[in-house]
């Protein structure tokens, strides 16, 4: 450590409001010391404070509250009910069903649509991914040129009693063949009020600062749904993070961050849109032989049967989906 007065000290006040179920908290601030040029998570430039860095470089995200217009969030809701409706067909999009009733006989609206994956050929709902405020935070990660790598629109819907409306605590870097991880961050908006009975998002904070670890199905009685692998084993004591938002607050976090989401116990169904960014200077990786391998197996098989081809590859199912949305795509 160098002198006193080269290090800054900061409180970080967590995002921590704590559920009845919360197994453990974070304490209600942290102190730490840190050389501004020893952050490693974010970009220096006039958007971030100094706390507002060093809490993702602590925590592994950032919550920015009231970031996207109730008018915005009104037309993705609008453009995700024209979907339901069947009113429009979108090439590439995934329209998933909860498993508790991927075999049950189909209602034609959005109480039988869980999730909506790889949006970026419906312009309403990929306006989401060129928000300027939302790019503005997300250059602060990535740098300058970006890619819209994933989109996904997640309607939570009311738990049936299997308790498969949650998602297992896991890594999105699990799915991604692409790094390096520090130059990858979604940005989660939420499209109501989410809070703790209807399932919002569960962070372990500082989780981002480990490796990527093996994941796997977990055994839940009830079921679990397709490709929401989870951590395999993480530590139980780690504290929790509920991030209770309101509609339009954002929350950006790593993809090494351990999060998850609990049972929606509500009659509503719980919305929220989410892109993945990289850095187009990310380059790919080869998952064969790591922890990656059986993730890339299981996207492949499905991406064989969506395109009807047979040699596609782990990082062929990205470099189709990712989007330019600013600078230059350089190499992803
Ligand atoms: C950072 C990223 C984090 C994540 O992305 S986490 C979650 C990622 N999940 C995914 O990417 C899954 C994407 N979903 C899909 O590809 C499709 O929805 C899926 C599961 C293939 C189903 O495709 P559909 O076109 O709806 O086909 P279908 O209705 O004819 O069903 C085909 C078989 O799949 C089953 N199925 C449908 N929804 C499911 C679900 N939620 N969980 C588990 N199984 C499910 C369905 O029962 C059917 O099975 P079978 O072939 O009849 O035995
Ligand atoms: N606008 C849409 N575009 C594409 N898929 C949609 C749309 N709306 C709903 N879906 C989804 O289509 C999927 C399949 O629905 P459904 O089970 O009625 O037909 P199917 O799978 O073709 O029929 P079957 O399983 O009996 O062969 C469901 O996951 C449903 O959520
Ligand atoms: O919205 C949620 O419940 C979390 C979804 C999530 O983490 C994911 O799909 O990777
Ligand atoms: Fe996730
Ligand atoms: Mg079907």
């Amino acid at each position: 450590m160098s002198r006193a007065a080269d290090r800054l000290k900061v409180v970080v006040n967590h995002l921590d409001r704590p559920c009845s179920f919360v197994q453990a908290s974070t304490s209600g601030e942290n102190v730490a010391y840190y050389q501004p040029q020893a952050l490693r998570y974010s970009f220096d430039n006039d958007l971030l404070s100094t706390e507002q860095r060093i809490s993702y470089e602590e925590d592994g995200f950032l919550l920015i509250k009231g970031l996207v217009s109730g008018e915005d969030i009104d037309r993705f809701r609008a453009a995700f009910e024209r979907i339901c409706r069947r009113e429009v067909q979108v090439p590439g999009l995934v329209v998933m069903r909860d498993v508790s009733i991927a075999k049950s006989e189909f209602v034609p609206d959005q109480k039988a649509i869980s999730k909506l994956q790889d949006f970026q050929e419906e312009p309403e709902l990929f306006r989401y991914c060129s928000l300027p405020q939302i790019l503005n935070y997300v250059e602060c990660f990535t740098g300058p040129n970006i890619m819209a790598m994933h989109t996904m629109l997640i309607n939570k819907p009311p738990d049936t009693g299997n308790k498969t409306s949650r998602h297992p605590m896991h890594q999105d870097l699990h799915y991604f063949p692409f790094r390096p991880a520090d130059r990858i961050v979604c940005s989660w908006t939420a499209m109501e009020k989410v809070h703790c009975q209807n399932g919002c998002l569960v962070v372990l904070p500082g989780s981002h600062h480990g490796t990527l670890k093996e994941h796997d199905y977990p055994e839940w009685e009830g079921g679990v749904n397709k490709m929401y692998h989870g951590v395999r084993d993480h530590d139980p004591n780690h504290p929790r993070v509920h991030l209770e938002m309101e509609k339009g607050d954002t929350v950006f976090f790593h993809p090494l961050l351990i999060h998850g989401s609990g049972m929606n116990q509500t009659q509503g169904f719980r919305k929220a849109i989410s892109c993945h960014y990289a850095s187009a200077d990310c380059y790919y990786i080869d998952v064969r032989g790591t922890t990656q391998e059986n993730i890339g197996q299981e996207v492949k098989e499905i991406a064989a049967r969506k395109y009807a081809v047979d040699d596609v590859t782990f990082e062929d199912t990205w470099a189709v989906r990712g989007r330019l949305v600013q600078g230059d795509r350089t190499n992803l």
